[in-house]
């Protein structure tokens, strides 16, 4: 299936010169959505994969269905002060500024074999910092799995050492 099709390009938003990768057409249609997800599902099957962690939000569209097909728990990574109970936190560079992310500090065991999950990779800030807080909280990255990489951003470099998969490709 030709999932690239499904993704709408919507130029120059949020700001002028970003290409934006809108997903929404894809999850949109419900055989499309569920085929990524069951071909997403039969690559992990088999690696022993204890949880799905994913960053809010767009991370929660795909980590969910994909913890629920394989039948194991999902770990959400929500942005400072959403979460109820105790954390650990990572405070991360952007452009412009900082962000923290956090989860629940025994939302798994110690050692517990991680995929994480996400919509996009660009620039790999947002996603090594979820790397690094789940290995903070004593977890094990198995795997990183994104729909769409751009890969003029060079985002894997962040991620060396990691398997990194995604479904479809565009420069920037
Ligand atoms: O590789 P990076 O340069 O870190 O960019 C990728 C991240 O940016 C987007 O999330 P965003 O922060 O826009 O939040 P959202 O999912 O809530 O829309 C996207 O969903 C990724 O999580
Ligand atoms: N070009 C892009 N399209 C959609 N989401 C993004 N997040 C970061 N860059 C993006």
């Amino acid at each position: 299936m030709d999932f690239k099709e499904k993704i709408r390009i919507i130029e120059d938003f949020p700001v002028e010169g970003i290409s934006f990768k809108d997903i929404t057409t894809l999850i949109g249609n419900g055989p499309v959505f569920r085929t990524l997800i069951d071909n997403m599902a039969d690559k992990l099957r088999g690696q022993n994969i204890d949880y799905i962690a994913g960053p809010e939000a767009r991370g929660f569209i795909f980590g969910v269905p994909l913890a629920y097909a394989l039948g194991v728990g999902f770990i959400p990574i929500r942005k400072r002060g959403k979460l109820p109970a105790e954390t650990v936190a990572i405070t991360y560079d952007l452009e412009y500024g900082s962000d923290t992310l956090e989860i629940h500090k025994d939302s798994f065991e110690k050692g517990a074999r991680i995929a994480l999950v996400d919509d996009l990779l660009a620039t790999g800030g947002t996603i090594s910092a979820c790397a690094r807080l789940i290995e903070l909280a004593g977890g094990e990255i198995a795997s990183v799995d994104f729909i769409i990489e751009l890969t003029g951003l060079k985002g894997r470099d962040k991620l060396d050492g990691y398997s990194v998969e995604s479904v479809v490709q565009y420069e920037f």
